[in-house]
């Protein structure tokens, strides 16, 4: 019985010879003899050749797959470099032809002309030589006399309303009557506009036109009086 099992166990690998694994071939490759560099003739050559050895070294795995790689492009197939701009022929304040140079450049003069300046009033005017905001510091505080009174006044509406001429023009700026005439050509908005107000209450006007201008200071010695109701008639 027990040879019966051992038979019928080992019967299957007995009968069929196990299969010898392939045995793996190397391929060895030697160096020319002339490269091994062991022989004492060639060592006195490499001595003398100055030409540095191949990198990546020649059959090597990096050169075998760079081989596979697009390589690198020859001269007529890569892209052409961009023009060179022709500064030589460029002469300044003449414009350059459209073909030439790159549009990317500064240009030379421009054919638009500068915008005219507006009629409208509202706008800061050319003032005449001698009356820059300076000249005006240097007057108000000369101590000429701009009032053209001797004290300060109660000046009710109907009083001011006759000072309203361009030699004799006073207006009133938050209760405060000035005598605006000595500051016409001085002033930057222009006398016209300073006119507008001239006999009359500013307050309004000169806000809504500039309210950061600090009246009380530019016109203090200008002062000549304080707006007051109009007295009742007998
Ligand atoms: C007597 C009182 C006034 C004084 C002291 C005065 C003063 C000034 C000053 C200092 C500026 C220059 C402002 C700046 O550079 O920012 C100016 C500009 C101007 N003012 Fe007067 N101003 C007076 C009344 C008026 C009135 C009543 C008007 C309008 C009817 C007026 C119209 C203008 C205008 C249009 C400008 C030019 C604004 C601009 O373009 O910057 N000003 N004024």
């Amino acid at each position: 019985m027990t040879s019966y099992l051992r038979n019928w166990l080992y019967s299957g690998t007995s009968s069929a010879e196990p299969e010898t694994p392939p045995v793996p071939t190397f391929q060895t490759f030697s160096p020319p003899a002339s490269d091994d560099g062991e022989g004492e003739d060639t060592e006195t050559e490499q001595q003398d050749d100055d030409t540095p050895p191949a990198f990546p070294s020649l059959n090597s795995a990096q050169r075998v797959q760079s081989a596979k790689m697009p390589g690198f492009l020859s001269d007529s197939e890569r892209m052409p470099p961009p023009p060179v701009p022709s500064l030589s022929v460029r002469r300044p304040g003449v414009p350059n032809p459209p073909s030439s140079g790159s549009s990317l450049l500064v240009p030379t003069t421009t054919t638009k002309p500068p915008p005219k300046p507006s009629k409208k009033a509202g706008g800061k005017v050319a003032l005449s030589p001698g009356h820059s905001p300076l000249d005006w510091a240097a007057l108000k505080s000369s101590g000429a006399d701009l009032r053209g009174v001797d004290s300060l006044m109660r000046i009710p509406p109907s009083v001011l309303k006759k000072h309203n001429k361009r030699d004799d023009a006073w207006s009133a700026f938050n209760g405060k009557v000035y005598n605006m005439t000595a500051y016409l050509p001085f002033h930057p908005g222009g006398e016209r506009e300073l006119m507008r107000v001239a006999g009359r209450d500013g307050t309004q006007l000169f806000a809504s036109t500039h309210a950061w201008v600090n009246v009380d200071f530019m016109l203090d010695s200008c002062l000549v009086g304080f707006l007051v109701p109009e007295p009742p008639s007998p």
